[in-house]
């Protein structure tokens, strides 16, 4: 399927988030600055997506600090850590930046080829996930058409291709079994109702967008046989960073008995940190709330709480599913 996210030789080729849905444009970003500024303004965003495009930007600093066959090891790691550093919850990338730094000693070469090994596989890990996660819903709601819900984009765009969650919605959608996927618009930056929506229509999967505090209440109206959601970051204990909003999703789908399925690669999850009180949540600007779509909606010098990602804690969790298949009990795994 179509890539929103490749490599052309000496640099990250990647659609523009920012601009859909009004207009689907790819950017060439040619240096790690460049990257760096398309991951905090969120023009590349998704786990895996910031994790594929960090891992090429180090690339890019290695070939860049390279002269006459000698790579400035100590100017890449400080490029490496900036990248790193650019969005923190995600853990996808830290972990790519992590794992393509590793081959910084060997050299310009090298670093590439883990980047671009990074790039390849993630189209093919994802679509794994998703459809073993595809297999579970419909062993938890029977092989009939199904009512979904999700939150934020976890579509090709999030991705290199394909999707997580949204990649699971696309495999049940083959098979027939979508009746209509549900999304809230996920404030503040609307990646719902801006690209959720668009790939939605793109792949010609019937859909309703509502408010994120309508979500819950659909939940409770019996509107939603499975909710289906991606991750930026998976505990040792089964919690879930992921984008806000996900929270009171997973609280209502309990309480109204609907299953709640993860689907991330095995690279979200991060044996690392113990649970969802040790990871550290992206506090975004009082802009992005009190405006909407640039303009205005609270009074000037209005003050907000932004944080972008919220924690479902494990026990809410019916399952999370990678690549590798049904994660339960990942504690063990540490
Ligand atoms: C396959 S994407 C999984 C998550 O990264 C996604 O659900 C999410 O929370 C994205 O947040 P964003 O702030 O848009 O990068």
């Amino acid at each position: 399927m179509t890539r929103s996210l490749a490599w052309d030789g000496d640099a990250v080729v990647a659609v523009d988030q920012c601009a859909l849905p009004h207009e689907y444009r790819m950017m060439r970003l040619d240096s790690v600055d460049a990257v760096i500024d398309a991951i905090v303004r969120l023009a590349i965003r998704g786990a895996p997506a910031i994790g594929v495009a960090g891992a090429l930007a180090v690339a890019i600093s290695a070939a860049r600090h390279t002269r006459g066959g000698v790579c400035d090891e100590v100017a890449v790691r400080a490029d490496a850590r900036r990248i790193a550093e650019a969005r923190p919850t995600a853990v996808n990338l830290a972990w790519a930046v992590r794992r393509v730094a590793e081959r910084i000693p060997a050299g310009p070469e090298a670093v590439l080829a883990e980047a671009l090994a990074i790039l390849a596989e993630d189209e093919r890990l994802n679509r794994a996930a998703a459809e073993h996660a595809a297999d579970l819903v419909l062993d938890l709601c029977g092989r009939r058409p199904l009512r979904l819900l999700t939150h934020c984009n976890t579509g090709r765009l999030a991705t290199v291709a394909w999707g997580t969650a949204l990649g699971a919605i696309r495999v049940l959608a083959e098979g027939g079994h979508v009746a209509e996927v549900l999304f809230g618009e996920t404030r503040p930056l609307l990646q719902g109702a801006r690209l959720t929506a668009w790939e939605l229509a793109e792949a010609g999967i019937p859909h309703r967008m509502c408010v994120d505090s309508a979500g819950p209440t659909a939940l409770a109206a019996g509107l939603v046989d499975c909710v289906l959601v991606g991750a930026d970051r998976v505990c040792a204990n089964g919690d879930v960073a992921n984008k806000v909003g996900t929270y009171p999703l997973a609280l209502a789908a309990a309480r109204a008995g609907v299953p709640f399925v993860v689907v991330a690669p095995e690279s979200t999850v991060d044996l690392s940190v113990p649970s969802g009180a040790s990871v550290v949540i992206e506090q975004r600007s009082a802009a992005e709330v009190t405006t909407l779509a640039g303009a205005p909606i609270a009074p000037a010098g209005t003050d907000a709480y932004n944080p972008a990602f919220d924690i479902t804690p494990g026990d809410l969790v019916t399952a999370v599913v990678t690549e590798n298949g049904v994660q339960v009990g990942l504690k063990e795994a540490s």
